[in-house]
């Protein structure tokens, strides 16, 4: 559906994008993870047509959305601060919007303008900082677009809010679209989402679909008789993410490696459940910091 391919941008002589390839299917929810400054937003601008590459690709079944500006009508971009239209009342936001996109639901925005408690007929500026991500997410989910990129959707929205902001998320990804989610919040994603991309330098790794990852990597309790069989541990495909004691919590992506546990001079080893958090500890080298 959307396809990612190569894409190259440079902000202010800085190689910001160095190459970001992925795909997002129908009927998905994609989470975008990377440290401060990476390029996520960058990468949305670019995803919506707001920036051109420098080089690569984005193109919408095909269709190249830099070349055709008719395709970015299937593309909306929710940014983690509603800024542009703060001086409209929230109504006057979904009037603005149903005139842009021929298939902006208006009864689903004011639905959800209805669970959230939002205040139709006062402006955006006058809103909270939760309350603005709650709207212009609302706003953003009622285009019923084909493509929707949410960036930093739960910033600022309390806890409760947020319960009900996931939940309309994951109910408003239709089997002809797709939903991007930039976010900090490994916990969420790890709700929702059902693949992970991870940009560091510029570039994308590989995707992760989520219930596969979970089923490949192992967390699991060990606690070693005596000393701990450092030779063991040491292996490249084993990190450990945490140590106290004799008692180490590590991930482990092998069969080979869990056989060869089996056969190590252990008191208990337990299964745990796999955390994005955990995961994504291990592939940004250990420091647990990435997003
Ligand atoms: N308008 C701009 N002018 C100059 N530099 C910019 C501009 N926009 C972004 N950058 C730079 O581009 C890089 C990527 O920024 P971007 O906002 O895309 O990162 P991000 O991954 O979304 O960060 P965060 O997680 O903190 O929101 C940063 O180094 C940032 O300073």
């Amino acid at each position: 559906m959307l396809r990612i391919d190569k894409l190259h941008k440079q902000i202010d002589g800085r190689a910001v994008l160095q190459g970001a390839s992925f795909e997002l299917r129908p009927g998905t929810i994609t989470g975008l993870i990377g440290r401060n400054g990476t390029g996520k937003t960058t990468l949305m601008r670019l995803l919506t047509g707001i920036y051109d590459p420098d080089r690569g690709q984005v193109t919408l079944d095909g269709v190249d959305i830099h070349r055709q500006a008719n395709v970015k009508r299937d593309i909306v971009f929710v940014p983690d601060a509603p800024t542009a239209l703060e001086g409209y009342t929230l109504k006057q936001c979904g009037q603005l919007y149903g005139k842009i996109y021929p298939s902006f639901d208006r009864l689903y925005f004011e639905d959800i303008i209805g669970r959230f408690k939002l205040p139709l007929n006062k402006s955006v500026r006058s809103l909270s900082k939760g309350m603005k991500m709650l709207f212009s997410t609302a706003l953003g989910l009622a285009t019923r677009a084909r493509v929707i990129l949410l960036d930093e959707p739960t910033n600022g929205v309390d806890a409760v809010a947020k319960k009900q902001l996931l939940a309309l998320i994951m109910e408003s990804v239709t089997p002809e679209s797709c939903i991007l989610i930039s976010s900090h919040m490994l916990s969420e994603l790890d709700r929702i989402a059902d693949s992970i991309i991870l940009l560091r330098d510029g570039r994308t790794e590989e995707q992760w679909l989520l219930e596969e990852l979970r089923m490949q990597v192992r967390k699991l309790q060990i606690v070693f008789n005596e000393g701990a069989s450092m030779d063991w541990l040491s292996q490249n495909e084993v990190h450990v993410l945490q140590q106290i004691g004799r008692v180490y919590t590590v991930l482990l992506e092998s069969d080979a490696l869990y056989s060869s546990l089996m056969k190590q001079d252990m008191l208990l080893v337990d299964e745990l459940a796999l955390a994005l958090e955990d995961w994504f500890s291990w592939k940004s080298g250990g420091d647990g910091d990435v997003a």
